[in-house]
């Protein structure tokens, strides 16, 4: 099939799905963008990307301003190249979003620097009588709330949209987290407010919804009586390089597991939601993760890398503390005490410094009645959130042949073979604008934070306190410490036979 084909078959057989959008104003014209941060590395490397991309598939709104803003004292020229240094696309186009964008430097404390950028923005708006004005914290969360409350003050519109998007972490643990969201509610009503988890915006974990709703079959299997045990895996190949400083304060588990990861457990294991409305699916993910008790001690695998070859150890990075037992690695168990899901384990594995880069999500169905098989594997629904989408469904098969014999096979959805030439948009490309839209379905409601913090406190401060438990050791570019098949085999996992592998790995597509 010709890439056009593909395309013209892709589009042509898509569903009926009512909008996601949702009761927010969607910001149209007269609006500026401000990114806080702009000199840092989020900013280069995902925000204005994301703008850029936006902004050349003329989806951001007419006639808007970009203005960048940090205390780094830097000239257009120097600012144009690093807001550009990531961009990918045409000259032309680059040439006129520098047109659009500007920088400003100024202090995130005092009110000086935000008058000032308040004189900027003024300048740029003109006589419009609408001033829309979004403020992107691309900003360590030392400076949150003192921002939040600056801009407030100073820079807030008093004649038009408001919008504040923020970045995680939000807090350390239950209580700093409740101490930020109240400080920044002070501030800005949960309406204007976007707490970005980029992995609401990627591609597959959007598709969660109509996978699991869309399909009668497998909502049908998606409970106790079908699935013996689910997996999340975040797998990257590269240590903490140049970031150990920030990382050993966090550690896995803050960095992406209390995030990422549960809130792709949250739309993976929660009841269908009244509507496709922001409220009625946060309603729902925060039900189900109310049902999930703190994590226990005795359900955690911890971690952490060492030096192979010529590829350091985590406390060989200069910015680490030496003797750190900041877990790079953590497996976990949760437990879902509901009337689906009880009983079933969702393991959660996340590692920096792994085999290989892999986000998935691997339900797998229980033992078919032996009987008449002996031996036969399991049924596995994968779900590959990066890199590469795809769904495949691992099922035996009848070998072709005169004889009877079963092999494991594959039902594939591979989205480079399926949909050809559809563009898939970034996740910050598809939040940014869910925040331009008002639609804040992908975003964190505050409730959620609540409910997720409860859920990893209690481990965190027994990582954290006096009797932290030493991770294992496991050498860089490995499967992670060797406990690690003992650990999900406890929980009822079954490798596939050693002989069957999915033939898409993303090196043959
Ligand atoms: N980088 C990434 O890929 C990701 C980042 N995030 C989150 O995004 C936010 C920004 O991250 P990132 O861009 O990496 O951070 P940076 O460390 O690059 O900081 C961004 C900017 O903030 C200013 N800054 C840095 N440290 C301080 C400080 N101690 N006090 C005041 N200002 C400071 C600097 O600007 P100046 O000195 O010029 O004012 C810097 O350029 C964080 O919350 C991070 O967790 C989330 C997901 C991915
Ligand atoms: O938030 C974070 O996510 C990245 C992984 O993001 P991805 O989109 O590349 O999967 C992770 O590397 C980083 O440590 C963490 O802070």
């Amino acid at each position: 099939m010709s890439g056009e084909q593909g395309r013209k078959r892709a589009e042509s057989t898509a569903g009926s799905i009512p909008s996601m959008e949702t009761s927010g104003d969607q910001l149209k014209d007269e609006t500026v963008v401000v990114v806080l941060g702009a000199s840092g590395d989020l900013a280069k490397k995902k925000t204005f990307p994301a703008l850029f991309a936006l902004f050349a598939q003329g989806l951001l709104p007419k006639d808007v301003h970009i203005v960048g803003y940090a205390r780094t004292k830097m000239d257009e020229a120097e600012f144009y190249k690093r807001e550009t240094q990531y961009i990918k696309g045409d000259d032309s186009k680059i040439e006129e979003f520098k047109k659009i964008s500007s920088y400003i430097s100024g202090q995130y404390d005092g009110d000086e620097g935000f008058q000032e950028l308040l004189k900027h923005v003024q300048k740029l708006e003109g006589d419009r009588q609408t001033k829309n004005r979004v403020f992107y914290m691309a900003l360590p969360p030392s400076v949150f709330t003192t921002v939040a409350k600056g801009l407030k003050k100073n820079v807030y519109s008093e004649s038009g949209i408001n919008r504040i998007i923020v970045e995680k972490p939000f807090g350390k643990d239950l209580e700093s987290c409740r101490e930020m969201m109240s400080e920044l509610k002070a501030q800005w009503a949960e309406n204007e407010t976007y707490r970005i988890d980029h992995y609401l915006g990627k591609e597959m974990i959007k598709n969660l919804l109509v996978l699991r709703f869309g399909n009668v079959f497998l909502d049908a299997a998606f409970n106790k009586n079908f699935v013996s045990n689910v997996q999340i895996t975040f797998k990257e190949p590269f240590g903490t390089e140049g970031r150990g400083g920030y990382f050993d304060e966090f550690g896995i588990i803050r960095d992406v597991c209390q995030n990422h990861l549960l809130q792709t457990l949250s739309i993976l294991a929660m009841e269908r939601p009244v509507s496709f409305s922001a409220e009625d699916i946060r309603d729902e993910k925060v039900k189900v993760l109310r049902s999930i008790p703190a994590i226990a001690q005795k359900d955690v695998l911890l971690g952490q890398y060492v030096a192979e070859g010529d590829k350091p150890g985590y406390l060989d990075d200069d910015t680490v503390p030496k003797g750190s037992v900041c877990p790079t690695f953590a497996a976990m168990t949760l437990w879902v005490n509901n009337p689906r899901w009880e009983g079933v384990p969702f393991i959660m594995k996340a590692g920096k410094a792994l085999n290989e880069s892999k986000v998935e999500i691997r339900v797998q169905f229980k033992d078919a009645l032996q009987g008449i098989f002996t031996d036969i594997p399991r049924n596995e629904l994968v779900m590959r959130i990066q890199p590469s989408e795809a769904v495949y469904l691992k099922m035996n098969a009848k070998l072709p042949g005169f004889a009877t014999r079963a092999v494991p096979t594959e039902l594939d959805l591979t989205y480079k073979k399926r949909f050809v030439d559809t563009n898939i948009p970034q996740a910050y490309e598809a939040l940014i604008l869910d925040a331009f839209k008002g639609d804040h379905s992908n975003f964190v409601r505050d409730d959620e934070l609540d409910v997720a913090w409860k859920i990893f406190t209690p481990i965190l401060h027994w990582i954290d306190g006096k009797d932290a438990p030493k991770p294992e050791p496991y050498p860089y570019g490995s499967r992670g410490p060797k406990q690690i098949d003992e650990f999900t085999n406890k929980y009822g996992y079954k490798r596939s036979p050693q002989e069957y592998s999915w033939p898409q790995t993303s090196a043959s597509l």
